[in-house]
């Protein structure tokens, strides 16, 4: 089979990342016998230097025609001053919105090999962590009503009914193939928008009469995680809730450089994005951490194109290479790690 992969370097670390998620690609390619068809469109700060705008029509006519869209990460100081429609985190809101992938799905998984790696004492995390995060991607906060007037700016919060119930019952999908238990996280005791989000779960929960369903209040959720995490099966949540609380799991689990992301719609098509930013104090350096870029490519073989098996093979050439002791720096409790490059010619290897 051929797919067609639209490729979005974008800032930053962005371009290195994605390069490595490239050639593990490739190496699958040649090993599995598929055919992976590469077209390379810009989006956000890289799209505002070369063509003024975040987000060039022909992108995402591209991104579109695509089978699925890989991303890095936007952003970085050097665009920093612009207004909120014009910045190159922008581009990737109206990419999600475009394209309708309102599901985040954000797994957050210890390595057996990585507890070291872990800030939180041997004893909480004893045993692994494996939790799934399921935020919603393109309504809440993040696309409410705005505005900025003189002194006064505001972001409205927002949720309609079918936004929750269609969020929830992929949350009570994914439990339901796993440990059967979904932790809806709000603010229900002070938001409206969060009643609704609750009251919605609750519905959803009647369909699934086999998922335990428990809701935490966020400030409680993010305390939570960090005292017994392994208390988490799948966490449903909404826009920005999510994007905190998935930051906050992936230090759980050794850096955030581990994480990769799936976004998607109603089809299988989707776009897959380390959850971490362009790290611009690291930029250039091949020194990031490239493996929850090449995990967010196992996450495309297995969402959008149904290759499971492919993608075992490379979340399995990842933990070889851990086992085999190879880390980049932020994993590293040495003084001396491998770069970029190096720990990708290790999972290459492993594959
Ligand atoms: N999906 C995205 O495109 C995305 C996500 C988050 C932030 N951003 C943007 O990225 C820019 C920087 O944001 P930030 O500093 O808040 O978050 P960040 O995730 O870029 O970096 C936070 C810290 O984590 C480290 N880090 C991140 N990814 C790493 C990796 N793969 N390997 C090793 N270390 C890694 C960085 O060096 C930094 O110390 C901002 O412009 C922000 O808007 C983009
Ligand atoms: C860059 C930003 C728009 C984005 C978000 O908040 O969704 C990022 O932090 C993420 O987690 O994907
Ligand atoms: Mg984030």
């Amino acid at each position: 089979m051929e797919y067609k992969i639209a490729l979005i370097k974008g800032d930053g670390i962005g371009p290195e990342i994605i390069d490595q998620a490239v050639r593990v690609l490739k190496a699958v390619e040649e090993k599995c016998g598929h055919s992976f068809k590469f077209e390379e469109v810009l989006a956000g700060g890289a799209a505002i230097d070369a063509e003024g705008v975040n987000l060039p029509d022909r992108t995402l006519e591209v991104c579109k025609e695509s089978d699925a869209v890989m991303l890095g990460a936007v952003g970085g100081p050097k665009w920093d001053d612009l207004k909120g429609e014009l910045r190159p985190e922008k581009a990737l809101l109206t990419l999600r919105r475009e394209l309708g992938l309102y599901a985040n799905i954000r797994p957050a998984v210890m390595f057996e090999e990585l507890a070291d790696a872990c800030p939180l004492k041997d004893e909480i995390v004893e045993g692994g962590l494996d939790i799934v995060i399921v935020r919603e991607l393109t309504g809440g906060i993040y696309f409410g009503k705005r505005a900025t007037e003189g002194s006064h700016a505001y972001d409205c919060m927002e949720y309609w009914e079918y936004e929750v119930a269609r969020i929830a019952e992929r949350a009570f999908e994914i439990a339901m193939k796993r440990n059967k238990k979904v932790t809806s996280v709000d603010k229900a005791n002070v938001l409206d928008s969060s009643r609704l989000w609750r009251k919605t779960v609750e519905k959803t929960a009647k369909k699934y009469p086999e998922v335990e369903v428990e809701h935490l209040y966020v400030d409680n959720a993010a305390m939570q995680l960090v005292v017994n995490p392994k208390q988490f099966d799948v966490i449903l949540t909404g826009n920005m809730f999510g994007d905190i609380l998935s930051d906050e799991a992936s230090m759980i689990t050794g850096s955030i450089g581990l994480l990769p992301s799936a976004s998607i719609g109603e089809q299988n098509y989707g776009m897959f994005e380390p959850i971490h930013g362009s790290a611009p104090d690291i930029a250039g350096q091949n020194k990031a951490n490239p493996i929850a870029t090449i995990l967010s490519a196992a996450m495309m073989l297995k969402y959008s194109f149904g290759l499971e098996a492919e993608s075992a093979m490379i979340e399995n050439a990842v933990k070889k290479a851990l086992k085999g002791g190879h880390r980049t720096a932020d994993i590293s409790k040495e003084e001396s790690y491998l770069s970029t490059v190096e720990i990708t010619d290790r999972i290459i290897a492993a594959l």
